[in-house]
């Protein structure tokens, strides 16, 4: 088969197509940023670079997915995928077209397809619209990010300002055609991106099979379930369709195939949450009812982010050690503040560096892309191993952090998860 390498514009995303892919029976490894520059020889079938792109300046964001890049084909992959967020989370100014732009020229790819659809959480593309569950994705709460105000739907429309490529769209019936015929309309394209309609996972597994032989793909991670083979894909199967045999017993489902528990790591369990997404928020509230809950005093880092952290480590430390202390920066969309994003990501990645460090916590939740970002970086960790799936594009990983503890993270999407999932997800570990 052709190992597969994964560039993320966002850590959370990482993982949610690292989940996709470890479901369909890859052998799946993250690497947090430069650490896949250090790697010899992965042990893996599909490898994810994370990358904190999203948001960052344009030449930083296209240079690290280039360097990316080319360490993965220096890993020996041979087929990448450029995932984004499943509401292409972006402004006019963003990087989704220019990264593309520079995958696409650095491979040599002349037709390169768009598809953020993701079904199983509700993200689908009709006529060439992306939803979020029954609304336009600029009706839905995406329109009021604080990072990426998502304010057309029309994916088109979102990715022509980013790029100087032409943008065709290819709609639902030539989908339904078939791989063969999916395949055709493609090809009759002008050369630069298709934005390719998708509303099940069925959708999904036609348009992997019209494009495995493509260089370059993009998409949300749904494209990645599309190359799960149905229902109870084995270890293995998911691979050998990658290398172009179909998979028997296809159906309906995205073919999910649970991933077994790590063995129990000791230690305390935290949940932060710098997202201000609608269903972070819920789970919040949720968490109110049986956490012990804790807000940032966002006002307060302006002047003394060091006092700020102190006081919530302190409490952090002081919670009953059998509790799940959940911390977070929004609990209604009126708690946003603006030009508050960076010191918010850095109090809470100061916050779980401590928790780990010296309150002896080794499961940590935490919730938002950006979040996940500082999270991840002031943590150290260099490589997450896929363990057990906690929802759809939610699962643990075990990772290493830079003083040599071994800890149990799950990276969060903002708008990811069930409701109780601060209190639910720890059965994925084993634990009550
Ligand atoms: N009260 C607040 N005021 C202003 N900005 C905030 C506030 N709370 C959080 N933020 C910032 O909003 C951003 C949220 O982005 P993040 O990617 O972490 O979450 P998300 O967008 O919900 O998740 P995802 O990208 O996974 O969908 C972060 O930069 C965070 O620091
Ligand atoms: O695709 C998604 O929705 C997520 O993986 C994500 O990128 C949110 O940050």
């Amino acid at each position: 088969m052709h190992r597969i390498g994964v560039i993320a514009d966002d850590f959370t995303g990482a993982t949610d197509i690292a989940t996709a892919y470890a479901s369909a029976g890859f052998r799946t490894a993250v690497f947090i940023e430069d650490a896949v520059a250090r790697e010899e020889a992965a042990d893996a079938d599909v490898l994810v670079v994370a990358l904190k792109t999203r948001t960052a300046p344009r030449e930083e964001a296209v240079a690290a997915s280039l360097d990316a890049l080319r360490d993965l084909r220096r890993l020996g992959c041979e087929r990448f995928y450029v995932k984004y967020c499943s509401t292409f989370d972006s402004t006019d100014e963003g990087n989704i077209g220019p990264i593309l732009d520079a995958a696409a020229a650095e491979l040599g790819a002349a037709r390169t397809v768009v598809v953020p659809a993701y079904p199983d959480n509700g993200r689908t593309t009709y006529l060439g619209r992306l939803f979020v569950g029954d609304q336009l994705l600029e009706e839905s709460p995406m329109r009021e990010h604080p990072l990426t105000p998502m304010r057309r739907s029309r994916l088109r429309d979102l990715l022509s300002p980013q790029t100087g490529r032409a943008v065709g769209e290819v709609h639902l019936p030539a989908v339904h055609a078939g791989p063969e015929a999916l395949r055709a309309a493609l090809d009759a394209l002008p050369e630069g991106y298709a934005v390719i309609d998708a509303v099940e996972n069925a959708d999904l597994r036609t348009i992997h099979r019209a494009t495995r032989d493509d260089l370059l793909v993009s998409g949300g991670a749904g494209l990645a379930l599309g190359a799960a083979g149905g229902s109870g894909t084995a270890a293995g199967s998911g691979a050998d369709d990658a290398a172009g045999t179909s998979a028997a017993g296809e159906d309906a489902s995205s073919g999910a195939a649970p991933v077994p528990p790590f063995p129990p790591l000791e230690g305390r369990s935290l949940v932060v949450c710098g997202s201000a997404s609608s269903m972070t928020r819920a789970q919040v509230a949720d968490a109110m009812r049986s956490h012990p809950t804790r807000a940032l005093t966002v006002d307060r880092l302006a002047e003394e982010a060091a006092a700020e952290v102190d006081d919530v480590a302190a409490w952090i430390a002081g919670a009953d050690r059998a509790a799940v202390p959940v911390v977070y920066s929004v609990a209604t969309a009126g708690d946003l503040r603006h030009d508050a994003a960076a010191a918010i990501e850095d109090a809470l990645a100061e916050l779980a560096r401590r928790a780990v460090a010296e309150g002896g916590v080794r499961h940590l939740i935490v919730a938002g892309g950006e979040t996940s970002g500082a999270v991840t970086k002031a943590l150290g960790i260099g490589r997450l191993d896929i363990g057990p799936r906690i929802s759809p594009g939610v699962c643990w990983s075990r990772a290493r952090t830079r003083a040599g503890e071994s800890i149990d993270i799950a990276l969060k999407s903002g708008n990811f998860g069930t409701e109780d999932m601060f209190s639910s997800a720890w059965k994925e570990l084993g634990e009550a």
